[in-house]
């Protein structure tokens, strides 16, 4: 238990001295010390969203002046700051139900921290007092926008159909919720359908994902928790093919963990006619979760979970996307690109905690880092969907961020629209009608000069909801909350019309030459 907290407290001095993002360190704490990573990440998040109220907290009761002697020994035990050390206990004292720190009480850290308990609790409320916080949670400084968004579940339509899950879940105990019934957000034992995406997204309050986690519904791959936004690029890119029987050969080039690649694959075992997918992933770790996750959700191809019908089922591959040879995979119709990017759309990220404390020639150099490294993501985005482009059979593409920056979607975007590959092939972006037009915040018409019709036929997502007029309006508003998110689809031109089209392009151009030639 001793160790739990001093690796909980090294996580919130490496998080804080820009050593690496909460997630990763918690991974190496945890690949080292064996303690659970999932709960040493949960005890340095909540701290660290709690840090600002703690640390007034304990500067009132006077603990690390009091307790400075043993709580800075047992710190540096592993090289951690006290002030960490001691947060992380205060953060169990206050705000865990059963008093975890109790299990500890013979560490001599906890029971000094122990020995302020009254002190710190009347502190504690008078801090709410003072700020007029009723709810404890109000005394955090994390993302406001994430207690927005739901916890969206997918069905897994592989493996159930909507309706026998919701008469699962009301035979549990969870009510569903009408839209506008008791307000715009599920509350905590219902949960709502969302009117998008025909009846598979429903949206659950976000207290409920520990549970929704350990429920054999999740466990059995009949749910998968997946972000509203994240299901979009699958359900734009076969849309238009849902009720054909033409045979499909569906790409997901970069596909680990395996969210967006188990949605295609339901979608594609509702259809008739032949349908496969194969999924590219060149990280060998992110590759085993992919296998995991796919082989839960019933669509790996050869597992005994994948049996009961063949229709989309995935073939997964290790293998970087940019390095697959296109002649082989000369049978590809659809495609989902959904590359590595900032992710800076993540709601409930605790990178900010740390930034505010930076200084400010450290945040010049962020800012300059940033926009290196936004335009380094942009030139490999971009070479992704050139090279995309050039699959022979290839007939629509989606191409996704959770980024919320410009430089990743429309400028990426709208630069892949004006290369060689592009006008040669006569690829375009489909318009807003087969891109989910019930959406109803589009692409920045800032960023895409006159053309009113390529920002619509782009999908923007605001990190923790876009509260547009019409959602307000019509009683949806949390139900359309989401991380932030990217979609747009590029589709091609018939041949015929692209090889017409190349044809006036060249003319016009020949035209041009001679008219500044005479002038010159
Ligand atoms: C944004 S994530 C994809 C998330 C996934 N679509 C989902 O919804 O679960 C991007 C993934 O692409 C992988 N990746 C990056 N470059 C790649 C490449 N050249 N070939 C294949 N995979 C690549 C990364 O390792 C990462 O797992």
């Amino acid at each position: 238990m001793s160790n739990f907290y001093l690796e909980a407290a090294s996580i919130i001095d490496d998080v804080e001295g820009r050593r690496g993002s909460l997630k990763s360190l918690a991974a190496l704490r945890s690949a080292k010390s064996g303690i659970d990573a999932k709960r040493l990440l949960a005890l340095a998040a909540n701290t660290l969203s709690y840090k600002r109220a703690l640390t007034v907290v304990l500067d009132k009761a006077g603990v690390l002046r009091e307790e400075a002697k043993t709580l800075t020994a047992a710190a540096r035990q592993s090289n951690a700051s006290a002030l960490s050390l001691t947060l992380v206990l205060v953060h169990d004292l206050l705000f865990t139900s059963r008093g975890r720190i109790a299990a500890s009480m013979s560490w001599p850290p906890s029971a000094a921290v122990t020995r302020h308990a009254a002190r710190l609790k009347a502190e504690l409320v008078k801090l709410q007092i003072k700020e007029g916080k009723v709810a404890i949670k109000e005394l955090r400084t994390g993302d406001k926008r994430a207690d927005r968004i739901p916890r969206w579940v997918r069905v897994n339509e592989r493996l159930v159909r909507p309706d026998e899950l919701l008469e699962a879940l009301q035979a549990q105990g969870w009510t569903r919720q009408e839209e506008g019934q008791h307000g715009l957000a599920p509350k905590r034992k219902s949960f709502m359908v969302s009117p998008h995406l025909g009846g598979c997204m429903l949206a659950f309050h976000p207290s409920q994902t520990s549970n929704l986690v350990e429920h054999h519904l999740y466990r059995d791959g009949k749910i998968v928790l997946q972000d509203l936004a994240s299901c979009f690029p699958a359900e734009i890119l076969l849309c238009e093919e849902a009720k054909t029987v033409a045979d499909l050969h569906v790409v997901d080039a970069t596909a680990a963990p395996g969210n967006k690649t188990s949605h295609l694959s339901a979608l594609l075992a509702k259809r008739k006619g032949l349908s496969r997918i194969t999924a590219f992933e060149k990280s060998a770790k992110r590759f085993a979760t992919l296998c995991a996750q796919l082989d839960r959700a019933g669509a790996l191809s050869g597992s005994s979970r994948c049996q009961h019908t063949a229709r989309g089922a995935v073939t997964a591959v290790r293998s970087d996307f940019m390095e697959v040879n296109r002649e082989e995979l000369a049978d590809v119709t659809h495609m989902l690109l959904d590359p590595s990017c900032s992710g800076s759309g993540i709601v409930g990220r605790l990178d900010h905690l740390s930034s505010k404390t930076a200084l400010l020639d450290e945040r010049e150099t962020e800012e300059e880092e940033q926009s290196e490294r936004l335009a380094h993501l942009a030139t490999f985005q971009l070479a992704m969907i050139e090279f995309a482009m050039g699959f022979p059979s290839l007939r629509r593409f989606c191409y996704s961020t959770c980024s919320t920056h410009v430089q990743e979607n429309e400028e990426v975007v709208l630069k892949a629209l004006k290369t060689t590959v592009a006008q040669s092939r006569g690829w375009k972006l489909a318009g807003k009608s087969s891109v989910l037009p019930s959406w109803p915040t589009r692409g920045l018409g800032s960023e895409c000069g006159s053309e009113q019709g390529l920002a619509d036929a782009m999908i923007r997502c605001d990190p923790g909801g876009s509260m547009s007029d019409e959602a307000t309006t019509n009683g949806h508003a949390q139900l359309e909350a989401t991380n932030g998110f990217f979609v747009t689809c590029f589709v091609r031109e018939s041949e015929n019309k692209s090889r017409e089209k190349n044809r006036k392009r060249k003319a016009r151009a020949k035209v041009m030459k001679a008219i500044k030639r005479q002038k010159a």
